[in-house]
C-alpha cells in the first residue's frame, strides 16, 4: 500500500471517504469558523468600506487620484510582507493627495504549467499543501495589513476561497489566465470589491471586455455558505469593474495607440472607459528593471491629457529580482520566489515621482 492509499484509508476510518479511488479529502474550517478565529475589527471593516468607496469614486471620476496597486508578485513569508506593508503605509501618507495606494497581497498564484501556487495553497513551500494553515495565515496577514490602514488587493483564483477572505478585500484582479473563465466572471459578479480583468496572455482584449459585461450581470452558481455548506449563491452583478492592460505574446500594450484601442473596445461594449496599466509582466517584457520606464511612459500619457487611465500596477518587494523556490530555509529575506520585483528603494523613488507628476493635472481628472 502506498502513502496516499494509507492516508485515504485513515480518512475513511475517520468517516471521510474519498469519492473516487486516489482522491483524498481533508476537511477545512467553515468561513464562519475562520472569521471567528481571525475577526475583522470594527475599525478594519470601516477601512475596507472606505477603500471600496474611494475606488468606486475614482472609477466614476469623483476622486481625481490615480490608483496604484503595488507589492510583491506573491507573498511567501508573512513577516517580510508585513515589513513591506509597514514601509508602504508610511509612504502612502506622503502621496495620498494624488495617489490611492493598495498593497498586492497575492496569496494565490496562477501558473502557466506547474509550480508553487501561493501561501494559501502551500504555506510551508514544501508541497504539503496545508491549505487550512494557508487560509489562516493569509487571513491574519490581510487583517494586519488592513489595521495599518493599507487596503488589500488580491488576485482571485479559487472561487471557494472567496467566502473566507472577501470581507477584507478592497480590489481584486482576475488574471490573464482566467479572464475568459465563466467561473471567475460569475465569482466577480458577487464580489464586494472593485474587480479588474486582465487582457489575455495572447494580448487580446476580448476576454477581459466580455468578462466585464458578464460580471456586471446577475448570476447563480454553486458556492459555500458561511457554515461551509455547498449552496447556490445568487449574485446581483458587479458594475465596479475595469480593464487591466498587461501586455501579451506580441509585446507591451501600454502605448497611446494601444490605450485608444482599449478605449474603443470598452465603448463598443458600452462599458465605462476605465483602464489600469500593469507596468510589469509583458508590459515590461518580463524584466522587472523596466517597470520604471513603463511607469514614466504611462505618466506622460496622463500628463498629455489621457482620462481613461485610472491606475497602475507594479511588482515590488524589499529586495530586487527573484530567487528559485527551493529550500525554504535557504531563501533570501524579502526577495520574490515568483516574478522578479523592483526593490523597496526603487519603489519609494518611483511612487514619489509619480505622485509629483500627477499633481498639476489633478483637477482635470474629475468628471
Ligand atoms: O505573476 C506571476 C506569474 O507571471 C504567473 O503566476 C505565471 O507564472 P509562471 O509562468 O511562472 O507559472
Ligand atoms: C499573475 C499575474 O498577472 P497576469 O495574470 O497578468 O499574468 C499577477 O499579477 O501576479
Amino acid at each position: 500500500m502506498n502513502e496516499s492509499d494509507n492516508c485515504a484509508e485513515q480518512l475513511a476510518d475517520a468517516g471521510i471517504p474519498g469519492a473516487e479511488p486516489g482522491l483524498v479529502y481533508q476537511p477545512l474550517p467553515s468561513p464562519r469558523l475562520l472569521h471567528q478565529r481571525c475577526p475583522l475589527s470594527a475599525r478594519g471593516r470601516q477601512q475596507v468600506v472606505t477603500a471600496r468607496v474611494s475606488l468606486r469614486r475614482i472609477l466614476q471620476r469623483q476622486d481625481p487620484r490615480l490608483i496604484v496597486v503595488l507589492g510583491p508578485c506573491s507573498v511567501h513569508d508573512p513577516a517580510a510582507a508585513l515589513d513591506y506593508a509597514e514601509r508602504l503605509s508610511e509612504l502612502t501618507i506622503r502621496v495620498d493627495e494624488t495617489l490611492y495606494v493598495l498593497m498586492r497581497v497575492y496569496v494565490e498564484k496562477p501558473r502557466t504549467r506547474v509550480g508553487w501556487k501561493g501561501l494559501l495553497s502551500d504555506p510551508y513551500l514544501d508541497g504539503t499543501a496545508a491549505l487550512d494553515d494557508g487560509l489562516e495565515l493569509s487571513r491574519r496577514l490581510m487583517l494586519d495589513i488592513t489595521e495599518l490602514g493599507l487596503p488589500v488587493a488580491v488576485e482571485v483564483l479559487q472561487p471557494l476561497v472567496a467566502p473566507y477572505l472577501q470581507d477584507i478585500i478592497a480590489w481584486s484582479a482576475v488574471g490573464a489566465r482566467t479572464s475568459e473563465s465563466q467561473v471567475h466572471r460569475e465569482l466577480a459578479s458577487g464580489l464586494p470589491s472593485v474587480v479588474g480583468f486582465k487582457n489575455g496572455t495572447d494580448g487580446s482584449l476580448d476576454a477581459a471586455v466580455n468578462a466585464m459585461v458578464a460580471a456586471g450581470a446577475p448570476h447563480c452558481f454553486p458556492s459555500l455558505d458561511q457554515e461551509g455548506r455547498a449552496a447556490t449563491v445568487h449574485t446581483a452583478g458587479n458594475p465596479h469593474t475595469h480593464l487591466i492592460l498587461r501586455g501579451g505574446r506580441n509585446g507591451p500594450n501600454y502605448s497611446p495607440a494601444d490605450v485608444e484601442a482599449a478605449e474603443r473596445a470598452l465603448r463598443e461594449a458600452r462599458l465605462p472607459e476605465n483602464i489600469l496599466i500593469d507596468v510589469s509582466h509583458e508590459n515590461s517584457c518580463r524584466d522587472h528593471r523596466r517597470q520604471g520606464e513603463v511607469m514614466r511612459a504611462v505618466a506622460s500619457q496622463i500628463e498629455m491629457g489621457n482620462r481613461s487611465i485610472v491606475g497602475l500596477m507594479l511588482e515590488s518587494n524589499l529586495v530586487a529580482g527573484k530567487q528559485a523556490c527551493g529550500n525554504p530555509q535557504g531563501l533570501r529575506y524579502g526577495m520574490s520566489i515568483t516574478d522578479g520585483c523592483i526593490d523597496w528603494e526603487t519603489t519609494e523613488a518611483l511612487v514619489l515621482e509619480l505622485a509629483e507628476r500627477m499633481r498639476p493635472g489633478l483637477a482635470r481628472r474629475l468628471a
